[in-house]
């Protein structure tokens, strides 16, 4: 039965490989086209070759819906070079299924028409209409490290997002396989390695490999419900300048837990615990001014609601990505199985409560 949101969906999926196909390509060269942006983080052609190919599926498919993207053209207009090796890739991207790679509208014309379609990334977003967020490399930094990253997609309806789409091609296709701490390090996409997670709003949430053509079968995830919270795993980000760690080492005292935290980059822990490798995920404020961006948690946080779990920012509210490109009216988040989401939030304001 084709669901409400199934044209979508299977664009979406079909963006998301066939981008991280592109960054499988970049993860493997020791040369990543590496530029500081004007906040000091890091974007690589990777980055910039990804939401080109995301931005041109959806322009394909759904050409009246506006986009929130991560990144912007200005830094390439300003460097032939670069921006060459960013079409040179987008150029030579593409699904070995000639249906599902004519669905996403084949290749950009050319290096021009890569830099508008990049800057078509510009929405200001908000509470009204049709709206796609894109980080075509979410965790940048793990993945110039080698660790974690993913490709994020999600669609927004007046606010709220119906539906979400990572790509994890460093993360075990087993959604058995527990997180270790190892698995935020010396990362690689060979065999038995790249996921898929999605979900549809009400449809709940499934993984499938990420694989290379024609979509595979994809299997419903849930959370693993968490009977000892003392046994429970918690995962945070491995930047503590993203996330800070010495609060989510007392709220894990707090709450019982002995093993020490999974710290890995990007979405990739939303998926995790979405699938039941791990259990919560912190991601507590390291200062008073940064706002979270949409495009950081839309599709993750629908994969873990669609999963049985509970997403709040550390006040408990519900993320609200109907204000704009930022989560501006939110702190931090707490992500957690429903039945035991209170617990950790309790814990945290208790902890955080502390500094005040
Ligand atoms: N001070 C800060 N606090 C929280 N998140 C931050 C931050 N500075 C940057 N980020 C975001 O953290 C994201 C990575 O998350 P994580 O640390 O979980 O891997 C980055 O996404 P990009 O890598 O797409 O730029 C970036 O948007
Ligand atoms: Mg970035
Ligand atoms: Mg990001
Ligand atoms: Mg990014």
């Amino acid at each position: 039965m084709a669901g409400i949101y199934a044209k979508e969906l299977e664009v979406a999926q079909l963006a998301v490989q066939r981008a991280s196909q592109l960054t499988k390509r970049v993860f493997h060269e020791k040369a990543k086209g590496t530029v500081s942006k004007d906040d000091k983080s890091p974007v690589t052609i990777g980055d910039f070759g990804a939401q080109a190919l995301i931005i041109a599926a959806l322009q394909a498919n759904f050409p009246g819906d506006e986009i929130v993207a991560e990144e912007e053209s200005a830094q390439l207009r300003a460097d032939a070079p670069l921006r060459d090796q960013i079409w040179e890739l987008v150029r030579t991207t593409q699904l070995d299924n000639v249906a599902a790679e004519g669905l996403l509208g084949g290749v950009v014309p050319d290096a021009d028409a890569m830099l508008d379609i990049i800057d078509k990334g510009n929405s200001a977003g908000g509470a009204r209409g049709r709206i796609w967020a894109i980080d075509p490399i979410d965790g940048t930094k793990g993945f110039l490290r080698g660790g974690q990253y993913a490709v994020c997609l999600a669609l927004m309806v007046d606010g709220d997002v119906k539906v979400g789409v990572l790509g994890c091609p460093n993360l075990p296709v087993d959604d058995a396989a527990p997180l270790t701490a190892g698995i935020g390090a010396n990362q690689t996409d060979d065999d038995g390695r790249g996921v898929i997670f999605s979900a549809v709003l009400g449809q709940g949430a499934t993984s499938r490999p990420l694989g290379t053509g024609a979509l595979l079968d994809g299997k419903k995830i849930a959370m693993k419900p968490v009977d000892e919270l003392s046994s429970a795993t918690f995962c945070e980000s491995v930047e503590s300048g993203h996330s800070n760690q010495s609060e989510s080492a007392q709220i894990g005292q707090k709450l019982g837990i002995t093993k020490p935290s999974v710290r890995m980059d990007s979405q990739a822990k939303y998926g995790s615990i979405a699938r039941g490798a791990g259990d919560i995920y912190l991601r507590l404020p390291t200062s008073k001014t940064y706002q979270e961006k949409i495009w950081d948690h839309a599709a993750g946080e629908l994969i873990v609601r669609e999963a049985g779990g509970q997403v709040t920012d550390t006040t408990g509210s519900r993320l609200d990505f109907s204000v704009g490109r930022t989560l501006a009216s939110n702190r931090g988040v707490v992500a957690a199985p429903a039945a035991i989401h209170g617990q950790v939030l309790t814990a945290v304001q208790e902890v955080l409560g502390q500094k005040e």
